[in-house]
């Protein structure tokens, strides 16, 4: 279970069953950072702490981006996981599996997060995580699932049970996750963040909140997940988007988080709360769908990677969706991404700009930005 504050000092001693995997380890050696870095004996398999200071990565070969062998070994020569995993995963969508580790795998253990990709949901959350994956430093731990909900649903499992949904890397490598409902609930998740690991960096793409507000009422009319998980509280009407919003004629139902998660000031408090602004990089939502690469690769200097990511890498796909072109293809299901949106009237519209406009004075005012969508 999560540590105490005490004072400055975070006590650990509630964690360390979780943590240990039936490890000895002393109260004293508990910190977030072996927490983040210490054997991993869950699969009876012997892998090295590693050291504390990092080695440096290899150097990225110059054609890494545009020939698949190179590109490969790039990526997986001097990971901890084998050459030939490449294509499985490719398929299965970034997912390493412990029989896809390399036999030697001195330097690896299973890290958490360095780099958490926290929201915002119907942002294009899912393109930038595709496109920082296929990075050759980066590290996107799908083990289990994709999403690890870790703040929001699974907190109770404790810390050992997050580390675990990790695979194994080396410390040069940058660990990438992210569930995009971080953002805005639960409302401690900044400081639970700060105390495990007050390193992370932070990745926020922020769009425009009344059509993110619609591309989640449309989302949850498909997937239902807010029947099965609750909370987040959604009041989701079948009928229309309008009558899901609005509590009574005009007033905004500032509970229901198809409202409550675009009110960005509201929640970036929280976070500038716990983590310096130069941990935090945010990236306007529309600015990326218009030039993803160009985004993507301001990521690659606020985390410190040499760049990857080319303008060749990608391909446009009308009306709305690009496809990732190297080192395969990969277009998003349009079952899922891209969906149609319904018309929604113009005074309804215009309610909702009305309602959200201090939220974007303030952010405007808390980041020193001006958003896309305020200008
Ligand atoms: N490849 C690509 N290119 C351009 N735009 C894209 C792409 N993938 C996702 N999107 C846009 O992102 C919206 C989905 O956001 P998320 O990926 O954050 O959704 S989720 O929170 O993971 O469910 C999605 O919203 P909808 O249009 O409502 O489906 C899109 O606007």
């Amino acid at each position: 279970m999560p540590g105490k504050r005490m004072g400055n000092q975070v006590q650990w001693e509630s964690q360390v069953h979780n943590i240990a995997d039936g490890d000895q380890m002393s109260l004293d050696a508990v910190s977030p950072y072996l927490l983040r870095r210490q054997p991993d004996v869950s699969q009876n398999r012997t892998v090295n702490i590693k050291p504390l200071k990092a080695a440096p990565p290899p150097k990225l070969p110059s054609n890494a981006g545009s020939n698949l062998t190179a590109y490969i070994k790039a990526k997986f020569g001097n990971s901890c996981y084998k050459e030939e995993s490449f294509s499985r995963w490719w398929r299965s969508y970034f997912s390493l599996e412990d029989e896809m580790l390399m036999d030697n795998n001195t330097g690896c253990s299973r890290s958490i997060s360095d780099v958490y990709i926290v929201g915002v949901k119907k942002c294009a959350t899912d393109a930038i995580r595709d496109l920082m994956a296929i990075h050759p430093y980066i590290m996107y731990s799908r083990t289990r699932t994709q999403e690890i909900h870790f703040y929001d649903r699974h907190f109770d499992e404790g810390y050992g049970w997050y580390r675990r949904q990790f695979g194994f890397s080396k410390e040069w490598q940058v660990v990438l996750e992210k569930t995009p409902q971080t953002f805005s609930f639960p409302e401690d998740a900044p400081r639970k963040m700060a105390e495990l690991n007050p390193q992370t960096k932070i990745i926020m793409i922020l769009c425009d909140p009344v059509v993110r507000a619609i591309s989640d009422y449309v989302h949850e009319l498909k997937v239902k997940s807010y029947k099965k998980i609750n909370p987040p509280y959604y009041r989701i009407n079948r009928q229309s988007f309008e009558l899901s919003v609005f509590k009574e004629p005009g007033k905004v139902d500032v509970d229901n988080e198809l409202i409550n998660m675009g009110m960005y000031s509201k929640h970036m408090k929280r976070w500038l709360e716990y983590f310096p602004k130069t941990q935090i990089h945010v990236v306007d939502g529309n600015d990326f769908k218009l030039d993803p690469v160009s985004e993507i690769q301001k990521i690659e200097i606020f985390l410190g990677l040499p760049n990857f990511l080319q303008k060749s890498h990608l391909e446009f796909r009308p009306p709305k969706l690009f496809c990732v072109t190297f080192p395969n293809s990969r277009c998003p299901r349009t079952k899922k991404k891209g969906r149609e949106h319904p018309e929604v009237p113009y005074e309804v519209l215009n309610k909702l700009y009305e309602f959200y406009r201090p939220y974007d004075n303030e952010l405007q005012h808390l980041l020193n930005k001006t958003f896309s969508w305020m200008r």
